[in-house]
């Protein structure tokens, strides 16, 4: 068949699909009862809604969907049914009283094609891949045993972060690019054992790669018009992964060359996998993992490390702009440290407010607004409605952080909220779940935390802080940037820092 017969034929055949589609969903929605959702258009559904809101925060738009529709709501984005929640009560029914029907994941173009045929564990099909690698990520990896084991580096790291403001005392600073690159040395650190070079060109085609990362590819929308791979992101999804396979590549290579070169602190990420690699026999109860199973995992640490800068950006954003606040937070960690004279990881535990301070900005401000995508394996009824197998499942954290039913003045910072502890992010209470909830909950949690906690204490302990430029407190311009994985802000925080309280010189 010549080209110019297939361009003739092609209306035809979207036609005849559409047709047939038509006919079979009106066919289901006598006998299926989905949730309230906003009226629909013929094949593509929804997504024009969502495309025609693309540069505004899709969790905005998406809550404001949500005060017509309800908090659960159906739309359909191409071909693909998506539930998006929004409440305490609904998310609970999802994350655990059906959690065994939502613990998958949707095989999306980018874990295909960036992670390794969805190797990488936030990808992984729920199975025993994934429960094995989860189990090497929870016990080797990311255990309370060996975050302690870290925190050398963090204490490094975050000094010479401390010299270099120290180094600027009295003048106007950006501190966002020094937040996000010692962020990055960490990382780097505990999963490479690496402090610079390639791990920063990582971190450049990581971020390149965010768009890809949400699913926002036609053809995750239209899976079954598999010529949209070809149109879509795939080549530019494939030059991606070229490049970060070399890289990685390249590290393992010269990582097992030199492993036995020098005495180490502290075993990092990779000297861990690299234990369960097919070449050293993969270890007793598990099954050994292949070169490719070892790169994509160590992205999931590489990608995962992003969301702590995001964080501590966020918590000197908001006590910058609350001044008592800040004051209060000070107050706590210099009464706690004084005795000592510099911040370490021995007293972290009674910084009672400096902590509220961290879980108010993951209520207000969570990394992840709209948690990732859960995949159903099967059709169920929740809250008396139908929720087709395979429908992709939003949970929008962000709006239940801001919800009246659940927090008083929601738009407001009080960290003085949380101060009694009886609510936490650690997964229980389902209004508050920056980290997921249940099985598939984030692994690197204590990790993330701990990378935020400690730089805030000690930016509190040593220095005053105030915003540059002449901007007054009320002013702080907190807008979230572009569209993307991650919410950040969008314009880097400038500040004028005053020393208080001399670095130590060890
Ligand atoms: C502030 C920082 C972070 C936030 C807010 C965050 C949040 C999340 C969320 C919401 C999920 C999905 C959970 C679900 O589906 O219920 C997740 C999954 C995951 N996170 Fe994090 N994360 C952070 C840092 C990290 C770090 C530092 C690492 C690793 C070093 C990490 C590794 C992972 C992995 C491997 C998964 C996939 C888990 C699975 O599918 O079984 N995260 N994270």
């Amino acid at each position: 068949m010549g080209i110019s017969s297939i361009i003739f034929l092609f209306p035809f055949f979207v036609l005849a699909f559409w047709l047939s589609k038509t006919i079979l969903t009106t066919f289901q929605s006598k006998t299926v009862k989905l949730p309230p959702g906003p009226r629909k258009l013929p094949l593509i559904g929804h997504l024009h809604l969502l495309a025609a809101h693309y540069s505004d925060p899709l969790c905005q738009y998406l809550r404001d969907l949500a005060k017509k529709y309800g908090p659960l709501m159906h739309l359909q984005i191409g071909e693909v049914p998506a539930i998006v929640v929004t409440s305490s009560e609904i998310a609970k029914e999802f994350y655990k009283t059906h959690e065994s029907n939502f613990l998958g994941r949707p095989s999306l173009l980018a874990g295909e094609v960036l992670f390794y045929n969805n190797a990488e564990i936030a990808f992984a099909q729920y199975g025993d891949y994934w429960r094995q690698v989860r189990k090497i990520c929870t016990m080797e990896l990311l255990s309370m045993k060996r975050v302690q084991s870290f925190q050398p580096v963090r204490e490094e790291e975050f000094l010479n972060f401390c010299r270099w403001i120290a180094s600027n005392e009295g003048s106007p600073i950006s501190l966002t690019e020094r937040i996000y690159s010692t962020a990055n040395e960490i990382t780097t650190r505990v999963a490479l054992g690496k402090k610079t070079g390639l791990p920063a060109k990582l971190s450049h085609i990581i971020e390149q790669n965010e768009g890809l990362s949400l699913g926002f590819e036609m053809v995750d929308f239209f899976p079954s018009f598999k010529f949209l791979r070809q149109v879509g992101g795939l080549k530019y999804a494939q030059r991606l992964h070229r490049q970060m396979d070399e890289i990685l590549e390249e590290i393992i290579v010269e990582h097992q060359a030199n492993n036995n070169a020098h005495e180490k602190t502290h075993e990092n990420f990779l000297d861990a996998l690299l234990k369960f690699h097919v070449d050293a026999g993969g270890g007793e109860e598990y099954t050994p993992l292949t070169s490719d199973n070892i790169k994509a995992i160590l992205l999931d640490m590489l990608v995962g490390g992003v969301g702590s800068p995001v964080t501590l950006e966020w918590a000197i954003a908001e006590l910058l702009k609350h001044p008592k606040l800040m004051k209060k937070a000070q107050d706590e960690v210099r009464n706690v440290y004084d005795k000592q004279g510099y911040v370490d990881d021995s007293h972290i535990n009674e910084l009672a407010y400096t902590k509220s301070v961290v879980k108010e900005c993951f209520r207000l401000h969570p990394p992840a607004t709209l948690l990732p995508v859960r995949e159903g394996s099967e059709a169920c009824v929740i809250d008396g409605y139908d929720i087709p197998a395979k429908a992709r499942i939003l949970v929008n954290v962000w709006a239940m952080g801001r919800d009246p039913n659940y927090w008083k003045d929601p738009e407001k910072f009080i960290p003085e909220r949380f101060i009694d502890g009886s609510v936490d992010f650690r997964g229980n209470n389902y209004e508050y779940i920056p980290f997921g909830a249940g099985k598939r909950m984030c692994p690197g949690m204590v990790f993330a935390v701990a990378n935020i906690e400690f730089p805030l204490a000690m930016l509190l302990y040593h220095f005053d802080l105030v915003p540059a430029n002449g901007v007054k407190p009320e002013e702080m311009d907190m807008t979230v940037q572009r569209p993307g994985l991650l919410s950040r802000l969008a314009k880097p925080l400038h500040v004028i820092p005053l020393v208080k309280r001399p670095l130590p010189c060890k």
